[in-house]
């Protein structure tokens, strides 16, 4: 597919206001995508589509995605460097300061891209390989050009990289017509806006290539009787475990309804977290028959795959080698980001321990020289840490709490009962397994909680005996029971600078929470921007020491998009832990509301901006006060 014809689809669909007519819409660009089923049946199992098909890269593209959720590539290019690229593609009379200047009066990449003459001064649209007509956008760049570049743009490491990461997006523009050069940008720092989900793709995934009719929203239906909702569970399901939308569109396309069913766990590739909602012991007993009751750890999620291969470097005596990332344990967070070589603790105890190729589920905990937990904080000087793992292991020790296995010796355990995965994870791990104690009691599930917070535990986690295990989703069947302190993860958008003593570190931090669903679609919400996938919800100055201010500041930096006076504005990049007292009604922030006497507790080192709270939570929190 060309890209400018990728780019028109997604100018209609961004134009487009009704759920369903943005499906179809959706559908015919996965079809034409698509182009003829290739005889092969291509390359549905390779992170790279084959050569002749573009149905998965434009499935991803849709999304704002270069690579698959499982893939842990990244193009590693964050707004100065994308800006420098486009300045050097607009011209000698303009500059990455002229762009950030045009970014503050559109707020948005995509308008800023469009509005620049991209190679059409120096005729560099020939130079970059344009016809004879030279400008940019004659060039016929295609969805598939787009993607290899930047496959070569997140694969670039070492010395050089930077500047081949702007020469290669630099190429790139010169070669882009406006509405090109528009999707570009916001393809290369991720923020589509186009306003398509997970739902809406798999919706129209399940349209496209099976046969469902996209007369009804997905959630108005009753998905037991309905042969469309049965479809759409069917691709939902393969989503789930592929974590991958480009493969599901591939496998419907190519392989149908049988494909779909086919699909299966791969040990190495992460799936996303289940996660819980907050509950009560009442409203988990008033619901269900039974409680599994577990302790809440106050670590950082993990998920382990452990492959059982023979090891290469592995040495006569069985001794790990020397770089964990080389053995058969890869340890993922959250972000299904590889954490493997920060957390060694943890790739010697599933190697010494576990029996069977196996994904578990558990936590990273930090604790002390007897084995007690430690506050939340110390985990996030080992977690996603590069360098200094060996001294740093010295300070801070690491130990696994297992508590869900979601395949063990060959077979996925999705659609088992929680019980009997957690029996399936003792047999497979036996050693820093989770207790998990099934009552009807709500006196004996007080005493467990009791005995948790004693022990320096978070709290409880409830959850549905029976339940299976639904990845990415955040529903009733896990409940988690803390006491109560209030904190929201929040996403920073924008800084100001100190004062006096502090006039070169940040001072404030505005911070702002998803005005989406949770898989990324838009909340039909008037009152917010429809377009902005962040609104503003407080500002942030108490709580951090001065090392944290100079650590906040060299972090944020890079990510700055937009300077004016004191202020700037961040790219949605990091995620804050903020205690606050109370939240309001207020007209001062986009969001309606604002959080009474904010206070910075962490970095959500743990957290994508994706993973942040929703602006749906601040009002129900808002509501129940
Ligand atoms: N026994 C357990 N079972 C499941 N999750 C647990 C358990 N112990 C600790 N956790 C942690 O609790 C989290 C569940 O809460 P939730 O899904 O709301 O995530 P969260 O937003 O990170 O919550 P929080 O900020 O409260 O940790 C899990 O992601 C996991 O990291």
């Amino acid at each position: 597919m060309e890209f400018d014809t990728f780019a028109e689809r997604g100018e209609a669909i961004a134009a487009e206001p009704g759920a369903l007519d943005t499906v179809a819409l959706v559908a015919d660009a996965l079809t034409a995508a698509g182009g003829a089923t290739p005889a092969s049946g291509g390359d549905t199992e390779g992170a790279g589509p084959a050569a002749d098909d573009d149905l998965a890269i434009v499935a991803r593209f849709l999304r704002g995605a270069v690579f698959p959720g499982w893939d842990g590539r990244t193009l590693s290019v964050g707004p100065s460097l994308c800006h420098a690229a486009l300045a050097r593609a607009a011209g000698a009379n303009v500059t990455a300061g002229d762009i950030e200047d045009r970014l503050a009066e559109t707020g948005e990449i995509g308008a800023v891209a469009a509005g620049l003459d991209l190679g059409g001064q120096t005729g560099l649209g020939a130079f970059a390989g344009g016809d004879a007509t030279g400008g940019a956008g004659d060039d016929d760049l295609t969805v598939r050009d787009v993607y290899d570049e930047l496959v070569a743009v997140a694969e670039a490491t070492g010395d050089g990289s930077e500047s081949f990461r702007e020469d290669a997006l630099f190429g790139l523009f010169t070669r882009a017509g406006p509405v090109e050069a528009k999707y570009l940008a916001r393809l290369v720092l991720g923020e589509m806006r186009i306003g398509v989900g997970s739902g809406t793709l798999r919706d129209a995934t399940a349209a496209a290539f099976l046969g469902a009719s996209v007369t009804t929203p997905t959630e108005e239906r009753d998905d037991d009787d309905d042969r469309t909702g049965e479809l759409v569970a069917l691709v939902e399901r393969a989503l789930q475990v592929t974590n991958d939308h480009g493969r599901v569109a591939r496998i419907a396309r190519d392989e149908g309804e049988s494909g779909l069913r086919e699909v299966s766990l791969s040990v190495g590739r992460p799936v996303r977290s289940m996660l819980a909602q907050a509950g009560t012991v009442a409203d988990a007993l008033d619901a269900w028959d039974a409680v599994a009751v577990e302790t809440k750890y106050d670590g950082a999620r993990v998920q382990i795959h452990y492959e059982d291969r023979v090891d290469d470097e592995e040495g006569e005596d069985g001794a790990t080698p020397a770089d964990p990332a080389d053995g058969p344990v890869s340890i993922y967070s959250r972000n299904m980001e590889d954490v493997t070589a920060a957390l060694p603790e943890l790739v010697e105890h599933v190697r010494e321990h576990a029996t069977a190729p196996a994904i578990l589920d558990g936590e990273a905990v930090a604790v002390d020289d007897d084995g007690e937990p430690l506050p939340f904080q110390e985990i996030l000087r080992r977690f996603r840490r590069k360098h200094d793992v060996d001294r740093m292991r010295e300070e801070v020790r690491v130990e696994l709490r297992a508590f869900d296995c979601l395949h063990a010796g060959g077979d996925d355990l999705l659609d088992a009962p929680l019980t009997g995965r957690h029996e399936r994870l003792s047999a497979v791990l036996g050693e820093g397994v989770s207790e998990l104690r099934v009552s009807d009691d709500a006196e004996e599930i007080e005493a467990f909680e009791a005995a948790a917070l004693a022990a320096g535990h978070e709290g409880v986690m409830l959850k549905r005996p029976e339940s299976t295990y639904d990845p990415g989703n955040r529903g009733r069947e896990w409940l988690k029971r803390k006491p109560d302190v209030e904190t929201l993860d929040l996403v920073v958008t924008g800084a100001e600078w100190g004062e006096g003593r502090r006039a070169e570190l940040f001072g404030t931090f505005e911070v702002s929470v998803r005005v989406d669903d949770g898989d990324g679609e838009r909340d039909a919400d008037e009152s917010v921007d429809s377009g902005a996938a962040y609104a503003t919800v407080g500002n942030v100055a108490t709580g951090i020491t001065d090392e944290e201010l100079a650590d906040l500041t060299e972090r944020l930096e890079p990510h700055v998009r937009a300077e004016s006076g004191q202020s700037v504005t961040v790219a949605p990049e990091v995620v804050f832990e903020v205690g606050y007292e109370e939240i309001q009604t207020s007209p001062t922030y986009e969001s309606g509301h604002a959080l009474r006497f904010p206070r910075f507790l962490a970095v959500r080192e743990d957290k994508a901006p994706e993973a942040a709270d929703s602006l749906a939570r601040v009002r129900r929190l808002a509501s129940d006060e």
